[in-house]
């Protein structure tokens, strides 16, 4: 039997703490590189550490321009994730998409909309040109927390991270979404047109953006759905779950809308996941 690389501690500590300073898979792999270690036993070393699959590893050896990490689409019938159990109650294979239940609980939720209340403003989004602005297209009020704010935020990162396989440094700051009556989303892509004069900038730190994960912070009365008109599907709005889904290489099946808010209202947590490390600060 073929025997499994012993990782020292030392080893793993400095990987962990490597990655989380915000270098990416290919600077550790560089370094470790040139410490001595053989480049396939690093790969297989760095992916049982980071916990990630060893072909996305593989995968940027092939190509000249390492194209950065993909997310693993999380499996029915659920993930355990440091002891939380997280439901997958529907799957879709294209794009890869997934309902999950019980993401957060309901005291995780509340505690989530009471710290961003008092933080909120109207929803900007990015425009063709990578500046911010007020969009028409979306009248929610919003706010975002920075990577490992509150003890709270860090907490569903790292558990985002373990479900999607996925290093918390790869990840936007986490963006709460307000939606009164008649608000809503309209039909939009979260990855970024690679056309448009802006992507660049936009992308300059941390890549091209991978999936999105649009969490339920309460149950709209009626409507408030995330609807996803290429596939027929309207994704129900209920506290704690949540649709994680992906877009390699700027999936156009990924179209999804914000359904407006008939009765009541509606609070969402929405986690973009980028290719490579982001650096906060840097253009969203
Ligand atoms: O409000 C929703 O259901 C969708 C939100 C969304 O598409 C986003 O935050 O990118
Ligand atoms: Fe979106």
């Amino acid at each position: 039997m073929p025997s499994r690389t012993a990782i020292s501690h030392e080893l793993r500590e400095w990987i962990l703490a490597t990655t989380r300073a915000g270098h990416g898979v290919p600077d550790v792999l560089k370094l470790m590189k040139d410490n001595g270690y053989d480049p396939r036993q690093s790969r297989s070393i760095v992916a049982e550490v980071l916990k990630l699959p060893l072909a996305a590893l593989n995968a940027g050896t092939t190509s000249p321009a390492p194209r950065g990490l993909r997310t693993r689409h999380p499996e029915a019938p659920a993930v355990c994730v440091d002891g939380h159990a997280i439901g997958v109650s529907l799957s879709v294979d294209e794009p890869p998409l997934r309902v999950l239940e019980n993401i957060l609980d309901d005291a995780e939720c509340a505690e989530l909309i009471e710290l961003a209340r008092p933080r909120l403003a109207r929803a900007l989004t990015v425009d063709d040109d990578g500046k911010q602005q007020v969009d028409q297209r979306r009248t929610s009020e919003g706010m975002f927390f920075s990577i490992g704010e509150l003890p709270l935020v860090a907490r569903i990162e790292q558990r985002l991270a373990g479900l999607l396989g996925l290093p918390v440094s790869h990840g936007e700051g986490l963006q709460i979404l307000h939606y009164r009556p008649g608000q809503e989303y309209e039909p939009h892509f979260d990855w970024f047109d690679p056309a448009l004069p802006g992507y660049d900038a936009i992308t300059r730190s941390g890549g091209q953006r991978i999936a999105s994960v649009v969490i339920y912070l309460n149950t709209p009365e009626l409507g408030g759905g995330t609807a996803f008109p290429e596939l027929g599907l309207t994704v129900t709005a209920r506290r704690g779950s949540a649709v994680y889904f992906a877009y390699e290489g700027g999936d156009p099946s990924s179209l999804h809308a914000g359904l407006p808010v008939i009765c009541g209202e509606k609070w969402i947590a929405t986690k973009w996941l980028r290719e490579r490390p982001y650096r906060q600060g840097g253009r969203r």
